[in-house]
């Protein structure tokens, strides 16, 4: 009832060891609240939460438009209903270096466990679109230098992506990377890497742990987790799956519904009632309110 039992502190901290163990991650993209009780009932370890979904959930494109403060707020819905770490995109951090400070700030008291900064200028947009642009690598420097500062739980993982491979090419995206890490990154993303043979440059490049975005319909192929994990790479992550497959069934049960006249047929792919009351873990609710209401008054009370 009520689901968490851990502070952010604790939450931090058992990313920190989990990542330390070498052993890939497995990291799905929450769309919501429940979607992360869900993603934690499912034996996962960790959760994220994407900028694009944030930003399509409120029907925006993922270019920048949300604030830190109201993507902070959906983020503390979600850190209320589950006990593990989740990692958050902060996109360019929300503006100057110094915003990017308040960010990590913000994102501390949301109860997050890290998130991650990328190099991209203001107006970004997703890493595996043409025609982005970046912020010069000096500048990424200080908005880590920033961000790291900013900290005040040093167990709050920093990750620092860059966008670079698609703009300036592998080694100047591993260079941007080694400069962010110098500056205080603990984890690098590099975004949108064409194949394998990417993936293993720049493990062999870079020391700290490196994330891996399966996210789909982009430039990076959908490499297995068994593969992931031999080359060396700390977390998988999958951004936007969930919300793909939730839209992708919405959009079906609209057009079923509209040529068959009633959701009969899809009732095998619902989830149950009983499962969605269990998952909410509704009988803990009823079980309190009856120890709580359920006594007899003394006579002449
Ligand atoms: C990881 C990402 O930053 C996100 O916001 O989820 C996106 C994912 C996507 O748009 O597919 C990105 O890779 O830029
Ligand atoms: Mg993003």
């Amino acid at each position: 009832m009520l689901h968490t039992r851990t502070t952010p502190a604790q939450r931090r901290r058992a990313l920190r060891e989990r990542l330390a163990t070498g052993r890939l991650l497995t990291m799905p993209g929450a769309v919501n609240p429940y979607s992360a009780k869900l993603i934690e009932e499912h034996g996962y370890e960790a959760a994220y939460l994407s900028g694009a979904v944030l930003a399509a959930e409120l029907c925006l494109p993922d270019i920048g438009l949300t604030t830190s403060a109201e993507v902070a707020a959906r983020a503390q819905q979600v850190t209320r209903v589950t006990d593990l770490p989740v990692l958050i995109d902060a996109d360019t951090g929300f503006g100057a270096p110094v915003n990017a400070a308040r960010t990590v700030q913000l994102f501390e008291d949301a109860g997050l466990a890290g998130l991650h900064l990328e190099d991209q200028t203001a107006v970004k947009r997703c890493g595996h679109l043409d025609g982005k642009t970046l912020v010069t690598r000096e500048e990424m420097v200080q908005r880590v230098r920033a961000a790291a500062e900013a900290r005040r739980d040093p167990d709050f993982l920093l990750m620092a992506r860059t966008d670079a491979r698609a703009v300036e090419g592998m080694d100047a995206a591993i260079d941007r990377a080694k400069a962010y890490v110098d500056a205080g990154a603990d984890a690098v993303f590099p975004e949108a890497l064409a194949d394998e043979a990417e993936f293993e440059a720049f493990r062999k490049a870079v020391d700290v742990p490196l994330l891996a975005n399966m996210t789909e319909f982009g430039k990076t192929p959908l490499l297995n987790t068994r593969t992931l994990q031999d080359l060396g790479y700390d977390i998988a992550l999958y951004p936007v799956t969930f919300f793909r497959l939730m839209n992708g069934a919405v959009e079906d049960g609209l057009r079923t519904l509209a040529a068959e006249g009633t959701q009969e047929s899809l009732l095998p792919r619902m989830q149950t009632r009983s499962r969605l009351y269990e998952v909410l873990g509704y009988a803990d609710y009823t079980a309190f309110d009856s120890a709580v209401h359920d006594f007899t008054l003394p006579p002449g009370a």
